[in-house]
């Protein structure tokens, strides 16, 4: 087996490229190219591990014709366009923790650089102006934080702010109110927390939702002497109001670390008093850097390597000790997806995913994917089981999950229902020597068979003699069979033969088989 090619295209530390190499990847190191050298390299690679510099767009994408995972040495992925990737069936994963304690602490830092006016201060002592008068700080303890995002970054920052003796006043929808309890935070919607904060931090993501929300609007709603600080994303303030409002003397204050455009190499807001800034240096110590180089390493050659899936994206996840014991039920219902799919005639828009037995014991999520990876090569040979529910998704197909506790017929059984103008129909399979996909029912009527190659599937009213008939034409036509299975609802009713054949069935001898006496579906299937 060739060894997976890795890119890094930002600055991380050695340790990913060393990790990389013991895990049986080929990697190399090249950052600081422009979009047009990344696009003339990428095609060669099959990972790319990045932090916030390299921006992975539908250009780079669609010429990065091996890629198979981007991996984040860090947390926000707003550089990576997410649905392109998911659509070329790319792995986006990132590492969400390993550096949220050190920005939580930049977090702080910048509170206090504010309160104490610590940079400016500085610069005017090592200019010799020693200006013991000219600093008039403010004290946080008793001081009301308001955090605006309280998930993990936001959740470390609370704490320490309690630590310090203030108020910490939390704006999250998704902030539950025993969740806020345990974090000792009070709850309140934006507005109460605008009028209330002394002091506001930003530790959301950047999206439609936040983007702005401190805008000119909500600036407005803030306390006199309010001091802001954002070590989350640029886009959540509307910059030129933030300069109009320190200007004012409405915000007393501002630090930020991150700018709507990056590298921000001006601004407005520079030399305004009372801003500081960091050049995107929240995730920048020691400690950071090493938990997400090691940490985006291990992911990216666990997936390349072992078909692994953490911390992804656009993806359910996989452990590497579930992957070996998934992948014979990834092949089972890619297999499934695939029978209804080239079979179903109808413009299908829900499907139906039960899983019984063994089965209903593992993560339904991957094997969800794969019925649908199987599904969807109706329509695109692309798809695999990253791009498929998302595709799936896009044409609002809707997906229902159900696991059974009972055990049935058979150890392990996975069905696929789909509801067509004729009513549900399903076919189901289950695993021999828990590793064979064997199909055990096809729209109701028990048959075993392998689905392997070119296949042909014929539905016929079951009457003497019609199986000597597909015979013969079949071997009129110099075509060979490889095994035969046969199934129906009742004798003289509702007959299904499968055949393997040994080559392709061309469309003449579908034709001809088609005009045989009792005949109501031929099919040439493959997989
Ligand atoms: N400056 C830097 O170097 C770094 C910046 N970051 C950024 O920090 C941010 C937060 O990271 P984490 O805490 O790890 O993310 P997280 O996903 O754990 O937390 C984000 C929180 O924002 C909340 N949220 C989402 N929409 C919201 C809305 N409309 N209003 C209020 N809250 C909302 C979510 O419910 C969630 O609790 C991310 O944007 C990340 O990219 C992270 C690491 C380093
Ligand atoms: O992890 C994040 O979201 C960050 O913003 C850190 O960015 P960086 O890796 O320092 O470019």
């Amino acid at each position: 087996m060739t060894k997976p090619r890795v890119l890094i295209s930002d600055k991380m530390d050695p340790n990913a490229a060393k990790i990389f190499a013991e895990r049986g990847c080929d990697v190399d190191v090249i950052t600081d190219k422009t979009p047009e050298e990344l696009a003339a390299i990428i095609g060669d690679y099959d990972g790319l591990a990045i932090r916030s510099s390299t921006k992975v767009t539908k250009a780079i994408l669609d010429a990065a014709t091996n890629l198979k995972v981007i991996g984040r040495a860090g947390i926000g992925v707003d550089n990576v366009d997410i649905p392109a990737a998911s659509s070329k069936g790319v792995v986006v994963m990132n590492t969400p923790f390993g550096n949220s304690i050190t920005t939580a602490e930049h977090a702080i830092a910048l509170m206090f650089a504010l309160a104490r006016q610590l940079p400016e201060a500085n610069a005017q002592t090592q200019a010799g102006l020693w200006p013991k008068n000219g600093f008039m700080g403010v004290e946080v303890t008793g001081k009301t934080l308001g955090l605006i995002g309280a998930g993990n970054i936001g959740s470390i920052v609370a704490s320490r702010a309690l630590g310090l003796k203030m108020k910490v006043v939390a704006f999250d929808p998704f902030l539950t109110a025993e969740r806020a309890v345990e974090m000792g935070v009070e709850k309140a919607d934006l507005d109460t927390l605008l009028a209330k904060a002394d002091f506001i931090t930003l530790h959301t993501p950047l999206t439609d939702q936040t983007r702005n929300i401190l805008s000119k609007e909500n600036l407005a709603k803030t306390k006199i002497g309010v001091r802001i600080i954002n070590c989350a994303r640029g886009g959540l303030i509307d910059e030129a109001a933030l300069k109009e409002a320190l200007d004012s003397g409405h915000v007393a204050g501002a630090a930020l670390d991150v700018f709507a455009t990056e590298p921000a190499k001006e601004s407005p807001l520079f030399g305004t008093p009372n801003f500081i800034c960091t050049p995107h240096l929240g995730a920048s110590t020691n400690e950071a850097q090493v938990n997400v180089a090691l940490q985006v390493a291990e992911q990216m050659a666990d997936y390349l390597v072992n078909g692994g899936v953490t911390n992804a994206l656009n993806m359910p996840s996989l452990s590497a000790e579930e992957a070996p014991k998934l992948k014979p039920y990834m092949n089972l219902a890619q297999k499934l997806g695939s029978l209804v799919g080239q079979l179903a005639h109808d413009d299908l828009d829900n499907m139906a995913i039960e899983v019984e037995g063994a089965a209903a014991e593992l993560n339904i999520k991957p094997i969800t994917a794969a019925v649908l990876s199987g599904f969807m090569r109706r329509f695109s040979d692309a798809v695999n089981m990253v791009n498929a529910p998302y595709l799936a998704k896009e044409r609002g197909f809707d997906i229902r999950e159900v696991r059974h506790d009972k055990p049935g017929a058979y150890h392990t059984l996975v069905r696929v229902t789909v509801n067509t103008s004729q009513g549900p129909r399903s076919v189901a399979g289950t695993l021999f020597a828990n590793s064979e996909a064997r199909l055990v029912e096809i729209f109701g009527i028990s048959l075993e068979a392998e689905l392997e190659g070119n296949m042909l599937y014929i539905v016929n009213e079951d009457a003497p003699g019609f199986i000597g008939r597909v015979g013969t034409t079949l071997g009129e036509a110099g075509l060979n069979i490889g095994t035969f299975h046969l199934g129906r609802r009742s004798a003289g009713g509702e007959a299904v033969l499968l055949l393997s054949m040994d080559s392709e069935i061309e469309e003449p001898v579908l034709w001809q088989l088609c005009k045989l006496p009792g005949v109501k579906t031929v099919k040439a299937l493959k997989f």
